[in-house]
């Protein structure tokens, strides 16, 4: 597996930088970026995973929410990958919730989508082994996203509880499988029997275990997708039901921008940190 640098900037005192490569999973070029701090000049350094949100790329998270500052004080990389497969040859659709920048984070199974559309093996398996092989970082993962980035860290985490030491979201769309972003995109890409789609959601998921990796999620209750469609409200009553590690604040003035991301990062990264360094 190799990769072609595109770009480095310096910045907070570590380095940004955007690689490309061919991705055997999602059969494309696809291009990711990082951020390594400056302790891993000298020592391999634990990452935390980012994954946007609908009509996201790399650089959505690294130009908007300042998140470099507070990776560089706690020694951590992060690595943000594009949120679909993209070229003029690959499935699309005109919609901004559906094809190129909206991959949800599944492996799709129906055409015309099942070619290119495997963002699930593509976070889980090749990203983290091309970054392992490639960069200096340890094997430590934690993961964190925003909107359907933090449905795919949430349930990602959630289904490979031994791969991250802890999970974090902005405004994540919780239950998909009930509201229309989710229920769009898993037709298309899942199929319609919609027993398939409860292992792609956070509720169901969370509903079906008796503990989670540690769990930090904030949602701004002026949030203009809130009601609709992330649908916060059904977690929170399954986090008390269940008793699950999963702390979840609701943040009273804030909506769905990186304005919000950008005012509580410093307390994701710390609280991060603080798992990745047992
Ligand atoms: N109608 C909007 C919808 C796009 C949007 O709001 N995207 C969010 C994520 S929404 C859930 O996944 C986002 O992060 N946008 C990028 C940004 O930099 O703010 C539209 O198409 O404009």
């Amino acid at each position: 597996m190799t990769i072609e640098k595109l770009s480095t900037n310096t910045v907070f005192g570590g380095e940004h930088i955007r690689f490309k490569h061919r991705s055997s999973t999602l059969a494309c070029d696809m291009i990711f970026a990082v951020f390594l701090p400056s302790k891993a000049k000298t020592t391999p350094v634990p990452v935390l995973y980012w994954l946007s949100g609908l009509t996201c790329t790399d650089e959505n998270f690294m130009q908007k929410a300042g998140a470099q500052q507070y990776a560089e004080k706690h020694g951590i990389a992060i690595v943000a990958p594009d949120t679909s497969p993209r070229g003029e040859d690959i499935a699309n659709d005109p919609s901004y919730d559906l094809g190129q920048g909206a991959g949800f984070y599944v492996n799709a199974t129906q055409p015309p989508w099942q070619a290119h559309y495997q963002m699930y093996s593509y976070v889980t398996e090749e990203l983290p082994q091309l970054v392992e092989q490639h960069l200096p970082v340890s094997n430590k993962k934690a993961i964190s996203g925003h909107s359907m980035g933090g449905h795919g860290a949430l349930t990602i985490a959630l289904k490979n509880k031994d791969m991250f030491t802890s999970i974090s979201a902005f405004s994540p769309i919780v239950n998909p499988i009930n509201c229309p972003w989710g229920q769009k995109a898993f037709t298309h890409y899942l199929g319609a029997h919609c027993g398939i789609w409860e292992a792609h959601d956070t509720c169901e998921l969370m509903r079906a275990c008796d503990n989670t990796l540690p769990c930090l999620i904030d949602q701004g209750l002026d949030d203009e997708f809130l009601k609709e469609q992330l649908l916060t409200e059904r977690l929170t009553d399954i986090v008390k039901e269940k008793q699950l590690d999963v702390t979840i604040r609701m943040q009273p003035g804030y909506d769905h921008s990186y304005y919000f991301i950008a005012s509580f990062i410093e307390e994701h990264v710390a609280f991060h940190a603080k798992y990745l360094a047992q």
